[in-house]
């Protein structure tokens, strides 16, 4: 299956400092992506290198398959994106913005009402969009991303200074559309458990570089959970665990053991019972403290 984004080596600088550094992006088709990352981290200059908004230093980008930014016309008529601040006439009412945007598109009346329902921005259709909350000046620049349908809808952090109802009713939005459109969705996000809850798939970046990339399901195995083993006699359990094939580290009398699957516990137990055990503790790692250790950004992972 030809992804959707495919970036090869994708790299800006400005000046001497490297934003975005040999990037390889794959967003598989009907994913829904999220692109995660600390403040600073390179996101929205992907993005908007994605969208032809900036050109590469080097690389090279492929969406859809067809060659950006040489293809931009043909490319960006499929694709939606609301990247930074949603721009709108604010004198004007919800339903107008969309109008103006359906009439650029050629786009048949119908698709603004149904777009304002799609956003749940009917009831207030009428009101000028200076009126407007936050959260439904966010949905009316998403609804604006996504009036045509487009095959790829590519958001920069949509959530940013949202209430939790806002929050819940974006992600809702995100959630549905690879079902009703078919679109895929490429999410930035600097909270790991946004992208948590509504990616397929996941992609880490930090300092410009892209330490992780795969579905979001690997990325919850890395949590999977350690024993910590104290024992009377660890140098020698260490080195028969050792010699098993496990993979084990000791710190004075505790072994700290891996597990990947729940029946190992019952084997790694009844290997351990003949050098005395003292005491035995489980313990999970969570992605956050995963994504603390991956990019030493513990406030905003
Ligand atoms: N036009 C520019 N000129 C100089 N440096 C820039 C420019 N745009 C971005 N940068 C730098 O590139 C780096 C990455 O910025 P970027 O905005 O892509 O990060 P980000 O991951 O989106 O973070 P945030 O969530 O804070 O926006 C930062 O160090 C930023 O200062």
């Amino acid at each position: 299956m030809t992804a959707i984004v495919q970036t090869e080596k994708l790299t800006r600088r400005f000046g001497d400092k490297i934003s975005v550094n040999q990037v390889d992006l794959q967003v598989p088709p009907g994913s829904i992506y999220g692109f995660l990352g600390p403040n600073g981290a390179g996101k929205t200059t992907t993005l908007k290198l994605l969208l032809g908004l900036l050109r590469p230093t080097a690389g090279s980008i492929r969406i859809f398959g067809e060659r950006m930014p040489e293809e931009r016309i043909s490319v960006l008529r499929q694709v939606g994106s609301l990247v930074e601040s949603p721009s709108y006439y604010g004198h004007l009412s919800g339903f107008k913005n969309l109008k103006i945007a359906a009439d650029l598109l050629d786009l048949p009346p119908q698709s603004v009402k149904e777009t304002l329902e799609l956003v749940r921005l009917s009831q207030d259709a009428h009101r000028p969009v200076k009126e407007y909350s936050l959260g439904m000046k966010q949905r009316l620049g998403i609804a604006i991303a996504l009036i045509h349908k487009p095959r790829l809808l590519i958001l920069d952090e949509p959530t940013n200074g949202l209430d939790p109802a806002g929050i819940q009713e974006i992600r809702n939005l995100i959630k549905e559309l690879p079902t009703l459109y078919g679109s895929t969705v490429l999410v930035s996000s600097h909270l790991l458990t946004e992208v948590e809850q509504v990616a397929t798939h996941v992609g880490i970046i930090n300092q410009g570089q892209l330490i992780f990339q795969d579905e979001i399901d690997v990325l919850r195995q890395q949590s999977s959970p350690v024993m910590l083993v104290e024992l009377e006699q660890p140098a020698a359990a260490y080195q028969s665990l050792r010699n098993q094939g496990w993979r084990v580290e000791r710190n004075h009398h505790t072994l700290t053991i891996p597990i990947q699957h729940s029946k190992d516990k019952a084997r790694l137990f009844q290997h351990l019972q003949s050098f005395s055990i003292l005491n035995v503790q489980e313990k999970k790692k969570s992605l956050e403290e995963i994504f603390i250790e991956w990019t030493g950004k513990g406030n905003s992972l």
